[in-house]
């Protein structure tokens, strides 16, 4: 019996190897990071062709504040130019834009285009685009266990009760139902590591890596991988 091929519906990304891109072309890194936010884009639309569900891109995590701050200054206006010059590209392609992270810590003129562009694209059907931004996963679950545990000081609910759904239910995922967790994660730039994105989530997701900068890496790229996602042989914790 020929195996099916696997259904690629939520892929997510670690846009890695901005700021390498920068330097082998003896730029600036927020030149990397502008050529970066241009590709999110390129990929955004390719990824809406080929049928994912939804895509969520690690743009910029809890622990991104320690950067130096004339880079975090460049990087919070990035969203301002990303709608500036895309959202009608978005609109055109019914893409609906979903921002997970710790929100209420951005700068207001972040906050409020990030609101902005969710509230614009909420009707749009089509892929889902969600930023992961000033996010960290660690942080996430124990927001989740708070939230549970006041619960069960509150008395509506008992730890005997507590199951891996509800934990789900209360993460920054939870809107996305049966696509909650990610089908596969490309990492690129040739690290490889999870970096406190998503760890309940990629519980039982396909890991890949590309050596190629994220300004590189493009639509042929993703085909390729995600064809090698269609044929691999996935477990969940199965033999
Ligand atoms: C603030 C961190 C950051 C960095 C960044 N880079 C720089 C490093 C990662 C690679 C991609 C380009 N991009 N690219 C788009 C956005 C973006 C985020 C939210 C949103 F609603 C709309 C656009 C973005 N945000």
């Amino acid at each position: 019996m020929s195996k099916t091929d696997n259904e690629l519906n939520h892929l997510a990304i670690i846009m890695d190897g901005n700021g390498r891109w920068a330097k082998k072309r003896h730029k600036p890194r927020f030149v990397g990071h502008r050529e970066g936010m241009d590709n999110v884009e390129r990929i955004t639309l390719a990824a809406n062709k080929l049928g994912i569900k939804v895509l969520t891109l690690y743009a910029f995590s809890t622990e991104n504040w320690a950067r130096p701050k004339e880079e975090v200054a460049y990087l919070m206006n990035l969203p301002v130019r990303f709608f500036d010059k895309y959202m009608p590209t978005l609109m055109e392609n019914n893409v609906k834009v979903n921002i997970m992270g710790y929100l209420d810590e951005l700068p207001e003129k972040t906050y409020k285009i990030v609101q902005r562009a969710m509230s614009e694209t909420a009707h749009n059907t089509g892929l889902i685009l969600n930023f992961a931004f000033n996010y960290g996963s660690r942080r996430e679950i124990t927001t989740a266990m708070k939230e549970l545990g006041g619960m069960i000081e509150a008395g509506t609910l008992k730890s005997e009760e507590i199951t891996e759904k509800m934990i789900s239910q209360h993460l920054m995922t939870k809107n996305f139902g049966k696509y909650q967790d990610p089908d596969l994660l490309i990492r690129t730039s040739g690290e490889q590591r999870i970096s406190n994105f998503l760890l309940w989530q990629l519980a039982y997701s396909e890991l890949a890596f590309s050596d190629k900068n994220w300004p590189d890496f493009d639509e042929d790229d993703l085909r390729k991988f995600v064809n090698d996602f269609k044929h691999r042989n996935r477990r969940f914790g199965k033999v």
